[in-house]
């Protein structure tokens, strides 16, 4: 599968900005036979949390139109974390649009973030980010959850092959994010995929750094500092020899772990 990452800047707040210019990355990307678009974590409002009463978007509002649209026409799938209102609630949540324009992923940010302020302002989300990705099972988790490997593996039990990390990650903290994914494609086995902003906000500057690695936790391709979108190709079918190389899985003695 071809992917392309669009590690870009988001205008803090400003949707419509943000929309137009994803709407360009996106029709660069498939001009390169891209099969997956992956937009950073939201991409449409930064991190302007105090205006989500109005910036915030149900699940059929723009953005959601515009991307399923853009997925059916260029016969692809997209997927990023969009600010998502539901009655009074916020949330921020990992949506995937397939090429039919179907949505196969709806994944609600489950470890918010204290040092962004994320528990005043939003709800978490209780459930699981796995999804089907045109006949391979995979995962789907934002940001901060990949501090947490006991919430990562319980993605992989079912056998899915690839965890996709959509962010907002600080330049400061920017080796941690680096070991953490590779540290999740070795203990996990699994394709780890990972898109991270850059530019500023008026709190944090972020790093970029995006990511493909493979389930032996050698790095594919990786981004710099600066906005660009990064290629990169996988082959699902590696997950399995390796699997059996050090069957981890079958090794596991989770009795023991409680
Ligand atoms: O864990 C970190 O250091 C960064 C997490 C983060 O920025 C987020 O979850 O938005």
């Amino acid at each position: 599968m071809k992917i392309a990452i669009v590690q870009m800047d988001i205008a803090f707040g400003d949707p419509e900005t943000n929309r137009s210019n994803a709407k360009k990355y996106i029709e660069k990307a498939v001009k390169k036979d891209s099969e997956l678009v992956l937009l950073p974590e939201l991409w449409t409002t930064g991190y302007d949390l105090s205006r989500f009463e109005e910036i915030a978007e149900t699940l059929d509002g723009p953005t959601h139109q515009m991307i399923r649209e853009l997925a059916r026409e260029h016969n692809v799938t997209i997927a990023g974390s969009i600010a998502e209102r539901d009655g009074g609630h916020f949330y921020n949540t990992f949506v995937a649009y397939d090429s039919t324009g179907e949505r196969t992923l709806n994944y609600r940010k489950v470890h918010l973030f204290r040092l962004m302020n994320e528990e005043k302002f939003l709800h978490s989300g209780n459930a699981k980010g796995n999804f089907n990705l045109g006949g391979v099972k995979a995962a789907g988790v934002i940001c901060y959850d990949i501090r947490f490997p006991e919430w990562m593996r319980t993605h992989m039990l079912d056998g899915s092959k690839a965890l996709f990390v959509v962010a907002e990650w600080p330049k400061p903290r920017v080796d941690h994010w680096r070991t953490l994914l590779i540290s999740r494609a070795i203990e996990n086995q699994c394709f780890v995929i990972a898109c991270n902003r850059i530019g500023s906000d008026a709190d944090n500057t972020f790093g970029g750094h995006s990511i493909i690695i493979d389930p032996w936790g050698t790095i594919i391709a990786e981004a710099g500092g600066d906005e660009e979108i990064l290629y990169g190709e996988v082959d699902f079918d590696e997950v399995e020899a390796i699997r059996k190389q050090i069957p981890i899985f079958q090794d596991r003695r989770p009795g023991l772990y409680e």
